[in-house]
């Protein structure tokens, strides 16, 4: 017998992210719940666009009491022997304790709230204090469990391919290099795993595809020692409204009261993402006044065009991805497989590299032919001959019209930039990133928000080593662009899409810092945007600096009229005599209006504040002309001469605006 740690075991890829179902994202209950409703909405939004329909998704979270669990499991609800025997057991002392400390705090919090106000920064915060010191003091209930139920419009799954698809690890249909929020045909399979962990109850599924006159309905669930789907039992009702789509739901344990923020944060950020959506999002509670139904509602109609397949490019396949290729490939000849089953490269090309190889490979020989040396050739020559980058046109980013539009509905910055970055290249995998940084807004404190999308999914942990949450807070110089980064509420969202997302982990959380073409792609997405915003906002300065220095000027304007309107007044009721006669009466044509009570405190303060406005504009517009005109202030037009001959004089100079006549460049006098 061998010595214990000595035993050859095997483990199947359900045990094995069964015992490490972190690395998937699911660690603790609240965040499995959080996870898993993940999962599911980003499988139904991938679902709905493969066939270009206009995601429609119904999202419900519906509390489960032990006693409902026991009961929906057939299991009898035992009453409690031995009370002190459980979790939940408070002495009558504890409780007064414990309620007493909560009714001092209310106190406290409504003392705050009266001198600082509902709503306000410190309140909020305390608030939040508040009630999660309540959680940590109050005594342990029994498990939390919920049903979450996530229902699509999309493209369904094929009756016979249902068990394999959701209860089997590592079985999808998003393998292919395409732009997909889904990769590693885990995350169902996760939840399930993590429901028959913490409930031990199977996955429903209602499904249809297109067209398709009944509806598959399976009830399964995993077995996780042999990786193989346990179908419990499987119906076809009729169809006939020809619904299509997807309904999966599962029971799990989890924590809604930790991650109900989480869970809403991300809801609210996909809604920023994909504002072509509809999301109804209900959350059912025992008691009806914690339950919740909130809806993100479809802003456009307009989608992106959806990613297309490609091939693999050669700087990205692996010695292994060429044998599997060589295996499944229908390609004849070697110079047909070189030629279709990779990104840029033509037949000609194809054959170059056949005879560069010189290896007896012939480009007609079949590539099943080819012997272990030959491919290990083929792989070091792809890995050192030169091949145009991919371009990146498979690729399906938001668009910055979608961005905008999904920044502007939940967040009403006061101003916003965009940016698409053009394609670039990862190990052979085109990324394009693009950004945009608001100013100002609602529900959005001072200082720098890090927004993070991946493919258009937001991604809400481990924020502090991802390549955006470092950019932003680290390689901008926010103050060159006339932004405080710790007082101005700015918004930094930044979206990458790739065939090939370079995650860390599977769990889909972060995007790497240590690649330098994604530091430098991020970076210039975000400083674009500065850019753009640098113009806005000086600009905004100037107006307020404007609009503040008029006020400044015509404040007094009303207490000065009436002050020399009373000089004016007394002077014109009593005309001077004697020796001052002569001097006032250079002041005969202000009198005389005044005396005909022609003019009055009114007409003065009008012609003052005129005045004081007309020299206002002219200072400023001097001033400009002086520091040179803002770029994003001036406009080039073209004017057609009347005549030959134009003499190319000095500026004009108007009351809004300075005109001054170039000859273009390149054209005689
Ligand atoms: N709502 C749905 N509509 C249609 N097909 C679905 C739906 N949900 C899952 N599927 C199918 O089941 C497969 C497995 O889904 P699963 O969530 O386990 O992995 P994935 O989405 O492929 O990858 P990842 O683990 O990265 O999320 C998917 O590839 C897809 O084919």
């Amino acid at each position: 017998m061998g010595k214990k740690g000595d035993v050859l075991q095997q483990k199947s890829p359900a045990e094995f992210f069964a015992e490490n179902k972190n690395i998937a994202g699911f660690d603790n209950p609240g965040k499995c719940l959080y996870t898993t409703i993940r999962e599911l909405v980003e499988n139904s939004l991938d679902a709905a666009e493969s066939i270009s329909a206009l995601p429609d998704i119904d999202i419900t979270v519906e509390e489960i009491s032990q006693k409902q669990l026991n009961r929906i499991r057939g299991i009898e609800n035992h009453d409690r022997l031995d009370e002190e025997l459980y979790h939940d057991f408070e002495t009558d002392d504890a409780r007064k304790k414990r309620l007493a400390k909560e009714a001092k705090d209310q106190e406290r919090l409504d003392k705050l709230t009266a001198k600082k106000g509902e709503g306000s920064v410190a309140v909020e915060a305390r608030k939040k204090d508040l009630d999660a010191k309540r959680v940590a003091a109050a005594p342990k209930g029994a498990k939390q469990f919920y049903r979450v139920t996530v229902k699509d419009n999309g493209m369904g799954m094929r009756h016979e391919d249902i068990p394999n698809l959701l209860g089997r690890v590592l079985s999808g249909t998003k393998y292919g290099v395409k732009q997909t929020r889904g990769k590693f045909g885990l995350g169902a399979k996760m939840a399930l795993i993590w429901s028959k962990m913490s409930t031990g109850l199977p996955i429903e599924i209602k499904a249809a595809r297109r067209n398709q006159n009944f509806i598959s309905h399976y009830k399964l669930d995993i077995d996780i020692h042999k990786n193989e789907p346990n179908v419990h039992w499987v119906k076809q009702p009729d169809n006939p409204d020809k619904w299509h789509g997807a309904e999966l739901s599962v029971i799990i344990a989890g924590n809604w009261q930790y991650y109900r923020a989480k869970i809403i944060k991300y809801l609210r950020q996909i809604a920023v993402i994909t504002p072509y959506a509809q999301f109804n999002f209900q959350f059912k509670a025992d008691d009806e006044k914690s339950s919740l139904d909130v809806t993100f509602i479809r802003r456009t109609d307009k989608m992106p065009e959806p990613p297309k397949d490609t091939k693999h490019h050669p700087a990205s396949v692996d010695l292994e991805l060429i044998k599997r290729l060589i295996n499944i490939t229908k390609c004849t000849t070697l110079q047909q497989f070189l030629a279709r089953e990779f990104s840029s490269i033509s037949k000609d090309y194809a054959g170059r590299l056949i005879s560069e190889m010189r290896i007896d490979a012939d480009p007609s020989m079949a590539p099943q032919d080819l012997t272990e040396k030959q491919i290990v050739r083929m792989h070091q020559l792809l890995h050192e001959a030169k091949f145009k980058d991919p371009d990146g046109s498979h690729l399906s980013p938001a668009g910055e019209y979608n961005l905008r539009l999904g920044i502007t509905k939940e967040l009403h910055p006061d101003m916003v930039a965009t940016h698409q970055g053009e394609a670039r290249v990862l190990e052979g995998h085109s990324f394009i990133v693009e950004a945009a940084v608001s100013v100002g807004g609602r529900d959005i404190k001072p200082g720098i928000n890090v927004y993070r999308f991946a493919n258009r999914i937001p991604l809400l942990f481990e924020g502090g080593s991802d390549v955006i949450t470092k950019t932003a807070l680290k390689r901008i110089n926010w103050n060159s662009y006339k932004i405080n980064q710790s007082s101005d509420k700015v918004g930094v969202f930044v979206s990458v899409v790739s065939t090939k997302i370079p995650y860390k982990g599977a769990g889909k959380e972060y995007i790497a810092d240590d690649m330098d073409e994604m530091v430098a792609a991020v970076k210039h997405a975000i400083q674009q945007c500065c850019v753009q915003l640098k113009v806005k906002i000086a600009k905004a300065q100037a107006a307020r600096e404007q609009k503040q220095r008029r006020k400044n000027l015509t404040k007094y304007i009303p207490n000065a009229c009436a002050a020399v309107f009373t000089v004016l007044r007394t002077m014109a009721d009593h005309p001077a005599s004697g020796p001052k006669r002569h001097a006032l009466e250079a002041a005969h044509d202000i009198l005389r209006p005044v005396k005909r009570q022609e003019t009055d405190e009114g007409t003065l303060i009008t012609s003052l504040t005129e005045y004081v406005q007309r020299i206002d504009t002219d200072m400023a517009l001097e001033y400009q002309m002086q520091q040179g005109m803002a770029e994003g202030t001036r406009q080039s037009w073209y004017l057609v001469p009347q005549s030959v001959q134009h003499e190319y004089g000095p500026e004009m100079q108007a009351s809004c605006c300075v005109i001054r006549v170039l000859q273009p460049d390149g054209m005689g006098a």
